[in-house]
């Protein structure tokens, strides 16, 4: 059988260069392109790139996802930075190119995925929500886009429940002292030298609390997500959102 052709954007990166390495490591892909920001876009042609792994900044992402599907190449994407309105431009470039998958992952790690698919089923059962996410200083973007999911997928959990709006007697704060609102979820972006990628759900109700708690220890736990995705994504046209979907989670 012929090896997938794997090209990874954001090569030289935290994320990007242990891509590299676990594209390597797989029997069944060959690394035709290590894009960094430099490099022309072109390279993904000219190697014959079958899968781009798109792990750059949010402001570079569109631009190669652009350059992508007017290419016929599949993008397996962790890149954050994802808004409606981004959501709607990518399913547009989509439309015209139909034979093309694009996975977005807010995060490859299995524990987040399920930390993700726990809050969701939590929700419903408690008055009081609240998200913290904890990552390294050098991070671009905050919240982290596995917070903002998390809280979008509370927040849906509850108005099907019909939750009202969770309490809070706040009158005066600071600015920020109440994290960022996400969908009715206070969320909130801790920056730590020494942490790499973490993340809280705090459900609270009358006499009890639950922690569900996520610690990626290492760039390492997001491989087998990406690597499934790069596997995945070519049979998987259109858009898919988040890794569940490639996961036999029920
Ligand atoms: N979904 C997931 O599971 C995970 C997602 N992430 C996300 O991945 C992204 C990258 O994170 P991280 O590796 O820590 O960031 P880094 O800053 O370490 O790496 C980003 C890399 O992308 C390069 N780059 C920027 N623009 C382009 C471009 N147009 N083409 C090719 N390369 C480009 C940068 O090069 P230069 O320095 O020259 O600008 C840099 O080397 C972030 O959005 C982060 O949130 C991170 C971890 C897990
Ligand atoms: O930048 C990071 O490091 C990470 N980014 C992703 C996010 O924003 O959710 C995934 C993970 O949290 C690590």
């Amino acid at each position: 059988m012929s090896k997938l052709r794997v090209a990874v954007l954001g090569a030289k990166g935290r994320m990007g260069s242990e891509a590299v390495r676990a594209v390597e490591g797989a029997d069944d892909m060959e690394l035709v392109a290590a894009l960094g920001s430099e490099d022309p876009r072109n390279t993904l042609t000219d190697a014959g790139a079958q899968v781009a792994v798109d792990l750059t900044r949010p402001d570079a992402v569109m631009g190669n996802l652009e350059f992508c599907l007017a290419n016929g190449i599949h993008a397996v994407v962790g890149t954050t930075g994802w808004t409606e309105e981004r959501l709607e431009t990518l399913r547009g470039l989509l439309a015209a190119s139909p034979g093309t998958g694009v996975l977005i992952a807010p995060n490859f790690g299995i524990g987040a995925v399920l930390t993700m698919r726990f809050a969701q089923q939590a929700a419903r059962f408690f008055e009081s929500v609240e998200v913290v996410e904890l990552h390294h200083p050098n991070k671009a973007d905050a919240p982290s886009g596995t917070a903002a999911r998390t809280a979008q997928l509370i927040g849906e959990a509850r108005r099907a429940a019909d939750l009202p709006a969770q309490p809070d007697a706040t009158t005066t704060a600071l600015d920020g002292a109440r994290g960022a609102d996400v969908d009715g979820v206070p969320v909130h972006a801790v920056r730590l030298r020494g942490l790499v990628a973490h993340q809280e759900v705090l459900f609270g109700d009358e006499g009890e609390t639950l922690t569900i708690r996520h610690d990626s220890l290492h760039r390492s736990s997001f491989m087998p997500g990406v690597l499934l995705g790069v596997r995945r994504v070519p049979e998987t046209p259109g858009l898919t959102f988040g890794l569940e979907n490639f996961l036999d989670l029920d």
